[in-house]
Order: C-alpha cells, then sequence, then structure tokens
C-alpha cells in the first residue's frame, strides 16, 4: 500500500472532491441496482424506474440521480458560477406533467443519497431539494465543453444496459482544463478491488457480499499514477487521503498471452471486425466483453492488455464516454488512441471529433503498434 503524494499539487481539490462524490454515487447506484425488494423476489432495478430514450438506449432512476447528485455537490463545492458540467442526461422528460411518480423517485434517491454526504466528507443541504432544484442541478449539466477553461465532464452512469441487467457499469467523471483531461475518476460499482474479471459477471449469481465490493480508480494528469481504492460500503466512512494503491497496467506483450475487451453489444462495436484484426496479430483468448468503462479499468488494473471499440461508420463518440479511462490507462502506462494511432482530442466539444475509424488502449506500445499496423493492413477488406 502507498499513499498517494497528490496533496500538494494542483488539482488536489478536484481530485479529493472527484473521489468523494463519485463514492457516493456509487453507493447510490447500488441501491437502486439492488432493487426493489419491497416485492421480495426480484433483483435490479425497478422496472417501472427504466426508460427508453429517442435512440431506444435506457435511461434509469439511478442515471438522473447520480447527475443530480454530482451535479448539485460540485456547485456547492466550488460555486455555481464557477461550474461547467458537460453531462449524458437532460432534464426533459423527467420536466413532462406526465412524469410525477419517475420525478418523485429521482427527488427521494437524490434526497437519501445527500443525506449521506458527510460520510463521504461532503455536505448535505440544509433541507431536502425539492422537484425544482433536482431538475435544475440536472439541467445546469448542459455545457457544451471546448477548447478554454475548466469543463467536468460527467457520464453518471455508463453501461446503463449493463447496469439494468445487473452487470458491469461506471460513474465516470473528468475535469478538463484547456481541451486536456486532468484529472479522472471511475467509479466500477460491481468490479471487485480484490477479485479479476474473469469473465462477463453475472452479479445474479453472486452473494450480496461478493458483488458489493466494488473500486473506484482515480488519476491526475502528469502524476504517473494511478490508484485504486475499495468502495465505502455499510456505515463505512471514507478517509482521505486513505491508503489507496496504485494500478498498473499489465507487462505482457506477447499477443498470445493478450486478453483483449470490446463492447458487449454488437450495435455498439463490429465483432467480427476485432476478431479479424486479433487473429492477425496473433491474439488466441476469447475476447472479454464488458460493458461500460471497466473496459478502461481493465486495461488500467493489468487484467487485460487490450480495449478496441469500433463503432458503425457516422456513430460519433462523446467525450463523457472516454475521457476519465483514458486518462487513468494513461498515468498507469498505456497507450490510448484512435485506430489511426492519433490521440483523441477532447477540446472539441460534446463529440470526440476526427476519431479516425476507431479506439485502441493497450497496456503498452508493442501491442499498441500491432493492432494499429493490423488496422491499416486489414481495413480494405473490412465491412464497417
Ligand atoms: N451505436 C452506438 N455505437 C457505439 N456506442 C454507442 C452507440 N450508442 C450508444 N453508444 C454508447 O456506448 C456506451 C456503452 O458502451 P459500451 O462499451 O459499454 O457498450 S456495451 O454496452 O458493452 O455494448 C453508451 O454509454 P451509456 O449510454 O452511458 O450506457 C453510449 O454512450
Ligand atoms: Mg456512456
Ligand atoms: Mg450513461
Ligand atoms: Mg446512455
Amino acid at each position: 500500500m502507498e499513499e498517494p503524494n497528490i496533496d500538494s499539487d494542483k488539482y488536489s481539490k478536484e481530485l479529493e472532491v472527484g473521489v468523494r462524490v463519485v463514492q457516493l454515487a456509487c453507493c447510490l447506484c447500488q441501491k437502486v441496482q439492488k432493487g426493489s425488494d419491497q416485492k421480495g423476489s426480484s433483483f435490479g432495478p425497478n422496472p417501472d424506474h427504466v426508460v427508453s430514450k429517442d435512440d431506444d438506449s435506457p435511461v434509469t432512476v439511478a442515471d438522473w440521480s447520480v447527475q443530480a447528485t454530482i451535479s448539485w455537490i460540485l456547485s456547492e463545492t466550488f460555486g455555481r458560477e464557477n461550474v461547467s458540467i458537460v453531462a449524458e442526461e437532460d432534464a426533459q422528460t423527467l420536466s413532462d406533467p406526465n412524469a410525477a411518480t419517475l420525478l418523485g423517485s429521482v427527488v427521494a434517491t437524490v434526497n437519501e443519497t445527500l443525506s449521506m454526504a458527510p460520510r463521504f466528507g461532503l455536505k448535505s443541504p440544509a433541507a431536502p431539494l425539492g422537484d425544482s432544484e433536482v431538475l435544475d442541478a440536472i439541467s445546469r449539466c448542459n455545457s457544451t465543453g471546448g477548447p478554454v477553461g475548466r469543463h467536468w465532464v460527467l457520464d453518471p452512469v455508463d453501461g446503463t444496459l449493463g447496469f439494468v441487467r445487473g452487470d458491469q457499469y461506471a460513474v465516470a467523471l473528468a475535469l478538463i482544463e484547456n481541451g486536456r483531461v486532468m484529472v479522472g475518476v471511475l467509479g466500477c460499482p460491481n468490479y471487485s478491488s480484490k477479485k479479476k474479471l474473469v469473465n462477463n459477471s453475472n452479479v445474479g449469481k453472486l452473494s450480496s457480499d461478493l458483488w458489493q465490493e466494488g473500486c473506484v480508480m482515480y488519476t491526475k494528469k502528469g502524476s504517473g499514477q494511478a490508484w485504486m481504492q475499495p468502495l465505502v460500503h455499510g456505515d463505512g466512512i471514507l478517509e482521505w487521503p486513505n491508503s489507496a494503491s496504485i494500478i498498473r497496467v499489465s507487462s505482457i506483450d506477447n499477443p498470445a498471452m493478450a486478453t483483449f475487451c470490446e463492447p458487449v453489444e454488437k450495435a455498439n462495436s463490429n465483432h467480427s471486425y476485432t476478431a479479424g484484426l486479433a487473429y492477425s496479430v496473433g491474439l488466441r483468448k476469447q475476447p472479454l466483453r464488458v460493458y461500460s468503462m471497466v473496459k478502461y479499468a481493465a486495461i488500467a488494473r493489468g487484467d487485460a492488455e487490450i480495449y478496441m471499440k469500433f463503432a458503425k461508420a457516422g456513430y460519433k463518440e462523446k467525450i463523457w464516454d472516454h475521457a476519465a479511462g483514458v486518462v487513468i490507462v494513461e498515468e498507469a502506462g498505456g497507450v490510448v488512441t484512435d485506430a489511426g494511432g492519433r490521440p483523441l482530442d477532447f477540446s472539441r466539444g460534446v463529440y470526440l471529433e476526427g476519431v479516425d475509424r476507431g479506439i485502441v488502449a493497450c497496456s503498452g506500445v508493442n501491442l499498441h503498434e500491432k493492432i494499429i499496423g493490423a488496422v491499416y493492413a486489414s481495413w480494405d477488406s473490412s465491412h464497417l
């Protein structure tokens, strides 16, 4: 165990508050994911708390509640006028008069969560937040980022599909300054700080003791280090600075020994293309299909060596799906670029503009060069 040596440096307050609030948000998500068992039997979020967005992707009470909670805490801590947040969700559905029950669930979840804030070293509101304060906290995360100034970047629940299915998901918070990711915090409530991600987990089969152990990973740009701490559980109190452990990428650079991760859903990445690439560089293991930015987490702590995502042509990646994961992998010793080998550009607004074909994160330069080389060699014959 080593203590992170970060206290006196720039961004130390942002990192500390980021870790505290992501811990709090993970606690919220676990309660919602564990679900409903007022009725006794079912596992998972209450189905009434899951809504389909225009693109048919899911959004849940947890997504909105995490966004409201983190937005409220950041505004209280750094001053509302100083805080710009680029985040995935908006308040439109919840503002509809027909969505009063859903809004009620979000407001109750946010207030229950904020009442636990002092255990995480954060401030609670003097009185419970009302509907309009919660809606306002969600809707003011509508910054579009850009090349100038400080912007927080938030994916309140990344891998919502994994969340709904009782599987892997992440809470991802990053701070961008002048277009560069300076702080990254990734909460992974179902990724145990002790156990490896052996295969796609099915937490429904695990005892609640096991699946409750998640972790939070975090880093500051240029520190050359990334850390992991276990989630706070039960009535625990978050100590800071705590005895976090340093994480490091895998040292494996022989493709035959390497493991690659990719999205679970075929709609989100071309599985047959990555299978061809994997074969051509000599990867021999089955891909590890994992929901969410837990894929970046797996690279950062050495459970896997390669993460590839090749979305359909025309799909534009959003900055909140990558910012926290990229900086954590880089500081843990890895390399992340687009499939043309160029760094990802977080300075152009909500989208990662100019991504060449796909995204490739590796534990080291050798594997990375092989994958990028294979993309060049194979591209003509692909069918993206
Ligand atoms: N068509 C398409 N192609 C590529 N990516 C898409 C697409 N649609 C959505 N998204 C974004 O993918 C996020 C989930 O990515 P994952 O890597 O977790 O995918 S998967 O769920 O494991 O299949 C997911 O993040 P969340 O919405 O936060 O879950 C989306 O931002
Ligand atoms: Mg996402
Ligand atoms: Mg999300
Ligand atoms: Mg989503």
